[in-house]
């Protein structure tokens, strides 16, 4: 809660801070995914080299044969890319919730976000390297597998960080990240039309990221020297001295007289809580399992919402192809009506939660509302598919497939950062840095089911 004389976010540059974070947070993975195009065609025209049948294909995107390889997909490259994206995400938003206690938080987001930047040259390099399709195989998947790992370490101390802000801060980092596959739509396209080479198209592409990434860490140190920014950050410093206690009461009571009668009682019960907890003690402890009873509908909403989502995207939904043979339409049928209306559609289901929360942070029926984005598997399944051996095309029609396309991601967004935003809410103040965590970590998890999910998924087609 802002009172008269709480320094103000001047020219909303805190907003703006949190918005390009929340964008270098998911540059990776979104700029691996989106070149999927690129990788398969690079293990493909490898494997050909190797077997001295080689011919200069477009890399980014293959026109000649309706924008997907004709090589066998022996590397099953879109699934094990999605696994091992989510998993170190999943494993190392677990490590950061026992590390962030010895490494300072400075070490953890500054080192994260220049292994990042590391890493992006060493694919930019890549481009240029000539290998054989298994090396050049392994050497990217160790790539993905680094570069989520301390996206992971950054995404959840940033996530932390943010918890001392108010809570438009973090929908504005959630925005971000809702940008970030955005932007390297754009790039994907920007480099297909420049009509350059193909490596140096790649380059180009892969140069982007670098550029986000060297902003990202411009921005985290410049927070640090916004009067706004500090004295949020001084604020948590003193959380258990009796100023802390006096704003947390009149917040909550403030919350009682917004909310009507139901809203009073509620803020009488969280100020006894309150009161209990801080009773001679100098910082109020936080138990887990206490703030997971609280938050248990928002977690498995955000399980089951990137469950759907990651079994499908981008492992079978890059494998649609258009049915046209148009030469220009093909080539940019996958970068614009999936990866480019995914992240646009997404981010605006993400944004309409600073908006409209519905339903709120009391409705039990969130997961089965969310389940029912199930649908869209199978619907993508039956889509044109060239690759495939027991089911057979049913949605022909490129509209289906951008319809579906629409529906899905605009519903990702809007459900992924619904219950980010509305758990803080179910919880005392005190508890919000521990939800912050929990909710990360749920969230890759939900990722990392999805990822698993795919291989299932991509046997039956
Ligand atoms: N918040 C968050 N979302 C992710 C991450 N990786 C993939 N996604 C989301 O997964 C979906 C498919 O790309 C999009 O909604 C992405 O924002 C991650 O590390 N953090």
């Amino acid at each position: 809660m802002s009172r008269k004389n709480d320094p103000q976010d001047k020219f909303h540059a805190v907003t703006i801070i949190c918005l390009i974070l929340g964008l270098g947070t998911l540059l990776p993975w979104n700029f691996f995914i989106t070149a999927i195009p690129y990788f398969q065609q690079r293990l493909c025209s490898e494997t050909h080299k190797l077997s001295g049948n080689h011919s200069e294909n477009s890399e980014l995107s293959d026109s000649s044969n309706n924008g997907t390889t004709k090589c066998r997909d022996d590397f099953n490259f879109n699934n094990w890319m999605t696994l091992l994206a989510q998993l170190p995400l999943l494993l190392c938003t677990l490590l950061n919730s026992f590390i962030y206690r010895w490494i300072p938080e400075k070490v953890r987001i500054a080192g994260s976000m220049l292994a990042i930047l590391s890493l992006f040259i060493f694919t930019a390099i890549l481009v240029k390297v000539e290998m054989d399709a298994q090396s050049f195989f392994d050497l990217t998947m160790a790539t993905i597998w680094f570069i989520n790992a301390f996206c992971a370490i950054l995404q959840g101390s940033l996530f932390g960080l943010l918890t001392l802000f108010p809570q438009h801060y973090s929908s504005m980092f959630l925005s971000g990240q809702g940008m970030a596959g955005t932007f390297a739509a754009l790039a994907m396209l920007l480099s297909m039309s420049s009509g350059a080479d193909p490596r140096t198209t790649a380059l180009g592409y892969f140069i982007t990221p670098c550029v986000g990434t060297f902003i990202s860490i411009t921005c985290y140190f410049l927070l640090y020297h916004v009067d706004f920014a500090n004295y949020h950050f001084s604020k948590s410093n003193t959380n258990s001295s009796k100023t802390y206690e006096l704003e947390t009461k009149t917040e909550l009571l403030h919350q009682g007289e917004e909310n009507g009668d139901a809203g009073q009682k509620k803020a009488v019960l969280l100020l006894k809580e309150a009161e209990a907890g801080s009773v001679g003690e100098e910082k109020q402890s936080v138990s887990l399992w206490t703030v997971l009873k609280k938050i248990w509908v928002m977690a498995l909403t955000i399980v089951i919402t990137f469950g759907v989502t990651l079994s499908v995207f981008p492992a079978i939904t890059a494998k649609v192809v258009s049915r046209y043979d148009h030469e220009g339409w093909c080539k940019f049928f996958n970068p614009v009506c999936c990866f480019l209306i995914f992240n646009i559609m997404d981010w605006i289901g993400r944004s309409i939660t600073s908006k409209i929360l519905w339903p709120g942070p009391d409705c039990k029926y969130l997961p089965l509302l969310t389940a029912s984005r199930f649908i869209f598997v199978p619907l993508f399944m039956l889509c044109n598919i060239p690759e495939r051996t027991y089911l057979s095309t049913f949605f022909l029609n490129d509209v289906w497939f951008i319809i579906f396309m629409i529906f899905f991601s605009l519903s990702n967004g809007y459900f992924v950062s619904l219950p980010m935003c509305l758990a803080p809410k179910k919880v005392l103040p005190h508890e919000s840095e521990t939800t912050g965590a929990l909710m990360t970590f749920f969230l890759a998890l939900g990722l990392s089911v999805g990822a698993g999910l795919s291989f299932g998924f991509k046997a039956l087609l």
